[in-house]
């Protein structure tokens, strides 16, 4: 049904031009198209990616004036001056990407304003540009001898570029790089520990944003045929953003929506309100503004959810493809994992106090202790999510304390979180597959032009197998945020084996768990422990860590209580006294 309404809309806009449409809507719908590019690149930077820019204007600016420059100064072919267009801007682009990227919360938004504005007055100064009158006579573009001089021509190609451009963003958001860049708004924590550098997709998404916005630029200055600084200041950034939070700003159909909206309702207020209350005021913005605070309030997601609610899509199907083959495992009893006097202090707080312990291949260890003992500090340590104050960690002889998580997780550790850490609206499938990460290898561009469904088969293979192993075969397409929370913490665990980790380490596996669940989870870890997975557990369920752990390290406080095996702990004094408070 999806599908049959989106070839129908396809046809109705491709036929478009040769039926008796007027002039006036033929042009509307250029500028939608023109407009939707950038709100196509907002979608994937701000809706998707959570970075917010004002600045994209900047960045249609510099695909214009690049062919008008190249076309009116010398001559040259306008398909030219796209390719040098692009090239300018992907420099740009990284440039400005390394210099803000790195910045959080209102930084980056102010950030992008402060480079829109200096983007923007560099076009107005510069003499070679001509200033504030810009460059006249930008000649139309033409393909194969076919003049696309009028707005029915130029329609052709921007709705191809458009519709293209589409495509490609809705392919790369279902791919491998795709769920790393849906974690970008949120979730960077869970992505870097399945070993996603989220910096470099953050960079990926500007710079194709950039692109996107640099395309429609170069269209705008050949539907325009003079290009000057206005159409790409400040004002017209700002309303690109509400083009793209008005139709959706996390859809690719909401950019489509959010500029046919955003243009319509513009142009036709601008006849309307002045012939009503008289006067030549700028009344569209004044009803523009009251429109976007009550979408954001009343409909934060945009005007596409709404559609896109009315045909859902239908499931994936279950995947033919072979699973991913296992890498080599390290050998029983080799030393595994080695934690030498590891040290964290938060201020005056010594979180952990030189606590020292080992993993060797095979062995499920359990770190215990009461609330606050260091636990998850502990684990984050070892994974690499917190930088270490003192001390060393080892992992298959290599030591990798200070390596970013990304960089031990590509060594074969894999975890969960205390706190579980997801994409609430992937699939429990999508963000499983998330898990496997680092056994693929398709990129971006791959993922655009959809070569790697071969590699995407076998990933979410794997994933259906780990989540079956699991027990969640029947949740694998409902929405994670929508599962309780102790189908959660076993989804987290489907995702850490689909890496094929050689360690495992779950914090808190238990918690949130009805009784046959747990069962069936400590099931799970025994079939693992058969299988030579080693694991390191931190739970508060005694009677679920008694019965599963080789070897228990008790903490308390910070510091390493003792270290021994179930039975041990169970009799220790100093353990009784350090969970009922009292002194030993
Ligand atoms: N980011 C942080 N900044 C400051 N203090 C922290 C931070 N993270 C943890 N702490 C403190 O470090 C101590 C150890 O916390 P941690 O979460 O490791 O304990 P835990 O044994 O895992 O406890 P629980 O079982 O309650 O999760 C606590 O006093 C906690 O308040």
């Amino acid at each position: 049904m999806r599908r049959a309404l989106l070839v129908a809309v396809l046809i109705l806009l491709f036929a478009l031009p040769a039926l008796p449409v007027p002039e006036f809507w033929i042009t509307q719908l250029n500028y939608i198209g023109m407009f939707s590019l950038v709100a196509l690149g907002l979608v994937l930077l701000t809706g998707i990616g959570g970075l917010t820019s004002f600045g994209q204007a900047a960045f249609v600016g510099i695909g214009a004036y690049a062919t008008a420059l190249l076309t009116t100064r010398y001559g040259l072919s306008p398909w030219l001056g796209l390719v040098v267009g692009l090239a300018v801007t992907v420099v740009v682009a990284l440039v400005l990407a390394l210099l803000t990227l790195r910045m959080s919360g209102h930084y980056l938004p102010l950030a992008t304003i402060c480079w829109a504005l200096s983007l923007n007055f560099t076009m107005a100064n510069m003499e070679f540009l001509g200033k504030y009158d810009g460059l006249l006579g930008v000649p139309a573009l033409s393909i194969f001898g076919f003049s696309l001089r009028e707005g029915r021509g130029i329609y052709l190609l921007i709705w191809a570029i458009a519709v293209l451009a589409a495509l490609g963003v809705r392919n790369l958001l279902d791919s491998r790089p795709g769920r790393a860049i849906r974690a970008l708004n949120g979730a960077t924590t869970m992505a870097e520990a399945m070993g996603v550098s989220t910096f470099r997709y953050k960079v990926i998404i500007f710079v194709v944003a950039a692109m996107l916005a640099c395309i429609s630029g170069w269209l705008f200055a050949h539907v325009q045929r003079t290009v000057n600084p206005s159409p790409f200041g400040l004002k017209m950034g700002i309303e690109y953003l509400f083009m793209a939070v008005v139709g959706g700003v996390g859809t690719v159909g909401g950019a489509f929506v959010g500029a046919a909206v955003f243009k319509v309702i513009e142009d036709q207020l601008k006849e309307l309100l002045p012939a009503l209350l008289g006067g030549s005021g700028n009344y569209e913005i004044i009803v523009l503004g009251i429109v976007l605070v009550l979408i954001i309030k009343y409909a934060p997601k945009g005007l596409w959810p709404y559609v896109a609610s009315r045909f859902p899509a239908a499931p994936r199907a279950r995947s033919t493809a072979e699973r991913l083959s296992a890498g080599a495992k390290p050998q029983p009893g080799e030393l595994l994992l080695d934690v030498d006097k590891v040290r964290k202090e938060f201020g005056g707080l010594v979180a952990v106090n030189d606590v020292s312990f080992q993993i060797r291949a095979g062995e499920i260890v359990g770190l215990i202790g009461p609330n606050g003992a260091g636990k998850s500090t502990t684990f984050n340590l070892v994974s690499g999510v917190l930088s270490l104050t003192r001390g060393a960690v080892s992992f298959r002889g290599g030591r990798v304390s200070g390596l970013p998580s990304r960089e031990i997780a590509r060594r074969g550790m894999s975890r969960t979180f205390q706190h579980v850490k997801m994409i609430a609206d992937m699939t429990v499938l999508e963000n499983v597959t998330l898990g496997s990460y680092l056994r693929g290898s398709s990129g971006t561009a791959r993922a655009m032009l959809r070569l790697d469904r071969a590699e995407e088969l076998r990933l979410f293979a794997e994933a259906e197998v780990q989540l079956e192993r699991i027990g969640m075969a029947a949740q694998m397409h409902e929405l994670a945020g929508n599962l309780a929370l102790g189908p959660q913490r076993l989804m987290e665990i489907a995702r850490a084996l689909c890496s094929d980790p050689a360690l495992l380490l779950l914090d808190e596996p238990a918690a949130g768990l009805r009784l046959k669940e747990k069962q069936a989870l400590a099931e799970v870890l025994r079939q693992l422990k058969r299988e030579g997975m080693s694991i390191l557990l931190v739970e508060h369920d005694m009677e679920f860590v008694m019965g599963l752990t080789d070897r228990i390290v008790v903490m308390e406080f910070g510091t390493k209580l003792i270290e021994g095996t179930p039975d041990e702990v169970q009799a220790s004094p100093a353990v009784m006294a350090a969970y009922l408070g009292t002194e030993h």
